[in-house]
């Protein structure tokens, strides 16, 4: 795989970092977690594919000299916390880049390294807040809304900052050198959102928050609930796919009000709405499936993976525990990502193997043992 013998150690965090470490281990990485020991770990890593997991309690010297060392022979260091912690632990990127000057040492954090809020807690909501985005979410006459956590924990901090190793591990083969990464969730998120600031003055965003083209003002860029009590999206932004939605909805063009007609549009979403009301999801796609209406299913988790397109690119993987989930993107044609099946690794589980294949010694691993600076765990066997 494209990222095969790359050695990457992710310090465990929340969320992001964890979505960073998994898709660098879908891509052939050699992902270790270094997990907290099992009695103060935090929130389960629930992106856990592909990786390995070594308990080491950085709060005692032995744990911080003993990621030190790791570190000596790793790639990439993925460090999830808030700015100042890995400096009061003695593993700031001077240490650290010093023990190893080829390293990738990626911090990604919320608000990034250095600013008013750089030590301050927060979570997706706050980040997607301060980037600006999330301004521009939400309907008409409602609150600003964060989509889940997808924009600022994931699109704006795990895959920025997967792409981001990925940069630094391609300059890195031309100088030999590692360098630091600062990657903050709110500059992720807010660089996602360039094409909202470039179309500023193109008249896409002249209305109120929920009355635009994109932001749920359309009647032709909207969601519409079904007979049975299911949702169609529709996306007929142009007038060729537009003319087919009309068609597919069994309407006459020339008896409606032209399609960017502001002011028409919510009378227009309403007569949608009555229409869509009318037909089932199943009957609304035997109408537009294969048109160029631009109109498609809202497909629920159940239903995703067996929906024919879907189905047709395996674009859901399921492992040897039964669990589906999304496959690795994108595709490359030469060198595909291949996720791994297994089970997510239990804490500490690969502790006593990941430490031999870093060069320590088993006597080294016995001393770290009864120093309580790792731990073992072994799988709880099948009963
Ligand atoms: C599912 C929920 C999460 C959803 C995602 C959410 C919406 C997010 O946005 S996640 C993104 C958060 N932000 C960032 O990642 C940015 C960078 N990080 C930070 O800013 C901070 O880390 C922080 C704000 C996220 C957390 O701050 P905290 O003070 O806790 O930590 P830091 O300051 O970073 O310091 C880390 C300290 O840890 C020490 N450390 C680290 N590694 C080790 C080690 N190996 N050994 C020893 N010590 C270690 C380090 O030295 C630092 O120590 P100091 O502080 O002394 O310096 C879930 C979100 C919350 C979950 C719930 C919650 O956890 C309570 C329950 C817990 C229970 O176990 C399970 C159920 C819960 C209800 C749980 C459920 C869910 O998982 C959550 C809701």
């Amino acid at each position: 795989m494209a990222l095969s013998g790359v050695r990457v150690l992710e310090l465990a965090g929340l969320a992001p970092a964890p979505l960073c470490g998994m898709i660098l281990a879908d891509f052939g990485a050699q992902v270790v977690r270094v997990d907290r020991l099992s009695q103060s770990a935090p929130a389960p890593d629930v992106q856990a594919r592909g990786k390995r997991s070594l308990a080491l309690d950085l709060k005692r010297p032995q744990g911080t000299a003993a990621l030190k060392r790791l570190c000596g022979g790793a790639d990439v260091l993925i460090e999830p916390f808030r700015h100042g912690v890995m400096e009061k632990l003695g593993l700031g990127p001077e240490v650290l880049l010093q023990e190893n000057p080829r390293l990738i040492y990626a911090r990604l954090t919320g608000f990034g390294q250095t600013g008013k809020y750089a030590k301050s807690a927060g979570h997706d909501i706050n980040y997607l807040a301060l980037s600006g985005v999330l301004s521009k979410l939400g309907r008409k006459n409602e609150n600003p809304y964060a989509p889940v956590n997808l924009l600022a924990d994931f699109a704006g901090g795990g895959v920025v900052c997967a792409m981001g190793v990925v940069i630094a591990l391609f300059e890195r083969a031309r100088s030999g050198k590692g360098q630091v990464i600062d990657a903050s969730m709110v500059e992720g998120v807010a660089y996602l959102s360039s094409f909202l600031w470039k179309s500023q003055n193109s008249g896409l965003w002249s209305q109120p928050r929920g009355e635009n083209l994109l932001d749920s003002g359309a009647p032709f860029y909207e969601t519409y609930r079904t007979s049975d009590g299911k949702f169609m999206a529709v996306g007929a932004l142009e007038p060729q796919f537009y003319n087919q939605l009309i068609k597919g909805l069994g309407l006459n063009l020339d008896e409606l009000p032209a399609q960017m007609s502001f002011s028409n549009w919510p009378e227009m979403k309403k007569k949608f709405a009555s229409i869509f009301a009318q037909k089932t999801q199943a009957e609304w796609c035997s109408i537009f499936d294969s048109t160029d209406a631009c109109v498609t299913p809202v497909l629920s988790f159940d239903d995703v993976a067996s929906h024919q397109h879907n189905k047709e690119r395996s674009s859901f993987i399921q492992n040897d525990q039964g669990e589906i989930s999304p496959r690795p993107a994108p595709v490359l044609s030469r060198t595909p990502a291949v996720p791994s099946c297994k089970r997510d690794p239990f804490i500490g589980e690969h502790t006593e193997e990941i430490l031999l294949e870093y060069g320590f010694t088993k006597q080294e691993i016995a001393k770290l043992y009864s120093d309580k600076a790792i731990e073992f765990k072994k799988p709880k066997a099948n009963l």
